[in-house]
């Protein structure tokens, strides 16, 4: 691979049930990336806007407030479109490589799959917001509730506090939909962080070459 190629700006999506690694794996993938002259933008969703982190404080931390799971979907809908305009697109359109903690994806999984809102109207609202600004890649880490769970801590936010039972109906939309979603790699998180390092450059090395034909 050329340095040209292997320095090929990408959007890549990291997602998968709370706990699995996905920031832990994420800024080791930035170091990689970097030292290979990608400039890197970090990002979270919901989040990194001044309107998505609010979004997100009410999402996650005002448990008071009741949220019905229409509601609970279109907000996460609303911040993604904040973060495509803002933040996505612009880094894209000037030869940056993004990595961001969550997508569209989990959207799908929690709202769709595990909160019971139809897949559909998820897709299309979903197809809505990204405006085609889409994924080259999501690293999907997959591991058991039960191993994830107790890496939470005790502060649970709003999603976590769904539990157990909920966490497997998330991990069990998110693996339905990788046979679906565009290029996805499922990564076994039940390894050690360096294994699921490698695995994950693997995936980005795969990707980069598909791209470069
Ligand atoms: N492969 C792993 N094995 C064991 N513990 C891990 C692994 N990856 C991450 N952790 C630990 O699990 C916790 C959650 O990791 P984090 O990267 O914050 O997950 P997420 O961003 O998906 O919530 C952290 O304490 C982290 O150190
Ligand atoms: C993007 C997105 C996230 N979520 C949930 C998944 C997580 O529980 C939560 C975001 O938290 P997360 O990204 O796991 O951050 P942290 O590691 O700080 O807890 O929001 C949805 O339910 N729908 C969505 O569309």
């Amino acid at each position: 691979m050329t340095n040209t190629q292997s320095a090929r700006p990408l959007f890549i999506s990291f997602d998968g049930i709370d706990g699995a690694g996905k920031s832990t794996q994420r800024d080791l993938l930035t170091q990689w990336l970097t030292d290979m002259g990608h400039e890197v933008v970090l990002c979270r969703d919901p989040g990194t806007t001044e309107a998505g982190e609010r979004i997100r404080d009410l999402l996650l931390h005002r448990k008071e407030l009741e949220l019905h799971p229409r509601t609970e979907m279109l907000l996460y809908m609303a911040a993604r479109a904040q973060l495509v305009d803002d933040v996505i697109r612009p880094a894209i359109a000037s030869g940056k490589t993004v990595l961001c903690d969550r997508f569209l994806l989990a959207n799908i999984a929690y709202q769709g799959h595990a909160s019971g809102i139809d897949l559909e109207d998820v897709r299309s609202v979903g197809k809505f917001t990204v405006d085609h600004v889409m994924p080259d890649l999501t690293i999907l880490l997959d591991l058991p509730e039960d191993v994830a769970f107790p890496r939470l801590g005790k502060n649970l936010d709003r999603m976590e506090a769904k539990g157990v039972a909920f966490m497997h109906r998330v991990r069990e939309g998110f693996l339905k939909e990788a046979e679906v979603y565009p290029h996805v790699a499922v990564i076994d998180a039940t390894q050690d962080i360096e294994t699921i390092q490698s695995a994950i450059r693997g995936a980005v090395s795969k990707r980069l070459e598909e791209l470069a034909k």
